[in-house]
C-alpha cells in the first residue's frame, strides 16, 4: 500500500534479502516507523512482540528468519533449534509453522550459501504468492459487496473485527482485500471497525481505511451487536489465524461474539483467508485448535499519546488484579455464511466439506 507517497509491505526486503524491513505496528496507528532486521532472533522478538502480526504477515516473518537462520546455522542440530524455536513464537497462527516448514523443505539437503540462497528464494516465494492470494480472495469479497450494493442502492455498511488488511499480511490484506477492491470498483461503504481489545488492532484497520479513503467508525466491541440488531449493519468480514477442515475458525477474540450475534440477526458472516491458513491436519477447531494466551499488561495497560506526541502506556487496572488475556476464540463453522479463499468461496455451515478430502473427481462448488 502507499502511505504518504511511500510504498510499503507488511514486510519487504531492499537489499537482496541482507535484511528485511517492516512497520513497527506496536508504534502504529501514532507513528510510522519503519524497522530494518538481518537475523532470525530480531525476527523472532519481532514476532513475539506483535511488531508484526497477523496470521499471514507472521508466516512471512517466519519464512525470513527460517531463511535468515539458514545462513547463520552452523550445525544441523543448531537449524532444527532454530526452526523450532521460530515455529513456536506464536502457537494459534497456523501460517507460521506452515511457512517455516515451506522453507526448510524447500532448502533440505543443500548446505551452505546454497542451502541459504534456495530458503531465501522460498521466502521471496511465499510474499508473493500471499499478495496474488490476496488478490484472488479481495475480487471474490468485492463481488459480494458489490451484489448487497446493487440490491439496496446504498452504500455497503460492514462490519469488521481486528486488522486483517494489508498490515497484516505482504499487501491487500484479507479481509479489508474486498474492500479495496470494491472501492476500485466505485462501490461505495461504510465500515463499522471495532476496536478490538486488548491490543486494539482496530485502530489499524481505522488508520488503514481512513488511508485508503474508505468512510468508517470506530466502535467499541461491545456495541456491535446493536448495530446488527438496528439493521445497520449488512456483511460482516473478518481474517482468520487457523481454520480447521470442518470449517470452524481461530480469529481475534471476540469473533465468536459477532458471529452469534450475527447469525441471531440474520447478518451475513464471512471469513476471509487463504488456503495456507487452513490446518488439513485437524479435524474440528472447537477442542483442538491451540489458543494462545498473552501477558497480563496487553489488558492491564493500554498504549496512547502522551502530551508530547510520544507513545506512552498507561495502566487501567491495578497490579494486583487477577487477569486471562485470552488472544483468540474459536467460531464453529455453523454460523460462518462463507469461508473466502484465493480458490473461491466454501460454506462448511451448510454442508461444504472444502478442506476435508474431497472424494475423486469431486470438488465443492
Ligand atoms: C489476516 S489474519 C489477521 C488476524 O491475525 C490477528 O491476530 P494478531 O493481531 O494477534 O496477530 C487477528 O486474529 C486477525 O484476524
Amino acid at each position: 500500500m502507499k502511505v504518504n507517497n511511500q510504498w510499503i509491505r507488511g514486510i519487504w526486503s531492499d537489499d537482496g534479502g541482507k535484511t528485511v524491513c517492516f512497520p513497527d505496528q506496536t508504534k502504529l496507528p501514532f507513528r510510522l516507523e519503519i524497522c530494518r532486521e538481518g537475523t532470525s532472533d530480531a525476527l523472532i522478538r519481532a514476532i513475539k512482540s506483535m511488531q508484526v502480526r497477523g496470521a499471514p504477515l507472521i508466516g512471512a516473518a517466519g519464512a525470513w528468519a527460517a531463511a535468515f537462520l539458514c545462513r547463520e546455522a552452523e550445525t544441523e542440530e543448531e537449524l532444527q533449534e532454530g526452526l523450532k524455536r521460530i515455529a513456536e513464537a506464536r502457537p494459534t497462527a497456523v501460517n507460521l509453522q506452515w511457512a517455516v516448514r515451506r522453507v526448510a523443505a524447500a532448502s533440505e539437503g543443500l548446505s551452505g550459501a546454497a542451502r541459504a540462497a534456495r530458503a531465501q528464494k522460498a521466502a521471496e516465494e511465499i510474499c508473493e504468492s500471499d499478495i496474488e492470494s490476496n488478490r484472488a480472495i479481495g475480487g471474490y469479497f468485492a463481488a459480494i459487496i458489490e451484489e448487497v450494493y446493487r440490491k439496496n442502492g446504498r452504500p455497503v455498511r460492514i462490519l469488521t473485527h481486528c486488522n486483517a488488511g494489508w498490515l497484516a499480511t505482504i499487501d491487500y490484506g484479507t479481509a479489508l482485500s474486498g474492500l479495496y477492491v470494491a472501492q476500485e470498483k466505485g462501490i461505495p461503504m461504510e465500515v463499522w471497525v471495532d476496536e478490538t481489545r486488548p491490543r486494539m488492532q482496530g485502530l489499524l484497520t481505522e488508520w488503514e481505511l481512513r488511508e485508503a479513503g474508505i468512510p468508517c467508525t470506530l466502535i467499541a466491541d461491545n456495541a456491535g451487536g446493536y448495530l446488527m440488531q438496528q439493521g445497520e449493519v449488512d456483511l460482516v468480514i473478518v481474517g482468520a489465524d487457523r481454520i480447521a477442515s470442518n470449517g470452524d475458525v481461530a480469529n481475534k477474540v471476540g469473533t465468536y461474539l459477532k458471529a452469534l450475534a450475527a447469525k441471531d440477526c440474520g447478518v451475513p458472516f464471512y471469513v476471509a483467508a487463504p488456503v495456507s491458513t487452513v490446518d488439513f491436519s485437524m479435524a474440528e477447531g472447537v477442542k483442538s485448535i491451540p489458543v494462545e494466551e498473552r501477558s497480563r499488561s496487553e489488558v492491564t495497560d493500554i498504549s496512547g499519546i502522551g502530551p508530547d506526541g510520544d507513545v506512552i502506556r498507561v495502566q487501567v487496572a491495578g497490579r494486583e488484579t487477577a487477569v486471562r488475556n485470552i488472544a483468540f476464540d474459536i467460531t464453529p463453522a455453523r454460523l460462518i455464511t462463507g469461508i473466502v479463499t484465493e480458490k473461491g468461496i466454501f460454506a462448511p455451515g451448510a454442508g461444504d466439506r472444502p478442506f476435508m478430502p474431497a472424494p475423486a473427481g469431486t470438488r465443492p462448488e
